[in-house]
């Protein structure tokens, strides 16, 4: 179950839940890989992770010293086996999940080279508007609507 408070995202009742209002922020790169054709990858979290078999864009935490950019670079050439191009900074989001707080800074991606692998045992599906699959990863839902709103703007 999702809320949203003034600017952050609430998941089945944040760190409050957990006796941690308080913690520190995890930064997080994802990237919306977007086809020729208007459609957008979404992977399935490996088995092992939190909420594991929910659909996500993909990405992965920060490590030190690294910008978003380089990070999702990283991610997903150890997730996907693809070389990006740029990662073009689109909208960041702050969710409050049980297991973390978690700052998720959403890039488009529109290029990339090399065949999809999926390195962690996820799944993948190429999706258009409205999704099919489910469940989408909370933090994943707000990137729906926004898809949905530059949609209709398009038309
Ligand atoms: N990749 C991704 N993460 C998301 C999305 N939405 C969302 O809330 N998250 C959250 C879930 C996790 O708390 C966090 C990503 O952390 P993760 O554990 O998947 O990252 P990672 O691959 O670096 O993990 P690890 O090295 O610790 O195994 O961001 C999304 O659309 N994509």
């Amino acid at each position: 179950m999702a809320r949203m408070t003034s600017e952050t995202l609430v998941v089945d009742g944040g760190g409050a839940a957990q006796g941690q209002p308080v913690r520190p922020v995890t930064e997080v790169a994802v990237g919306v890989l977007v086809g020729r054709d208007g459609r957008f990858l979404l992977t399935s979290r490996p088995p092992g992770k939190v909420y594991a078999g929910y659909w996500e864009f993909p990405g992965g935490k920060l490590e030190a010293g690294e910008t978003v950019e380089q990070a999702l670079r990283r991610e997903l050439q150890e997730e996907l086996g693809i070389s990006i191009g740029p990662a073009h900074p689109w909208r960041d989001t702050l969710v409050d999940y049980p297991h973390a707080l978690v700052r998720l800074h959403f890039c488009k991606v529109f290029d990339w080279v090399g065949e999809l692998q999926m390195r962690e045992g996820q799944q993948h599906i190429w999706e258009h508007l409205p999704v099919g699959c489910e469940p989408v990863l909370p933090g994943a839902i707000p990137v729906l609507a926004w898809l949905t709103e530059e949609a209709a703007a398009r038309d």
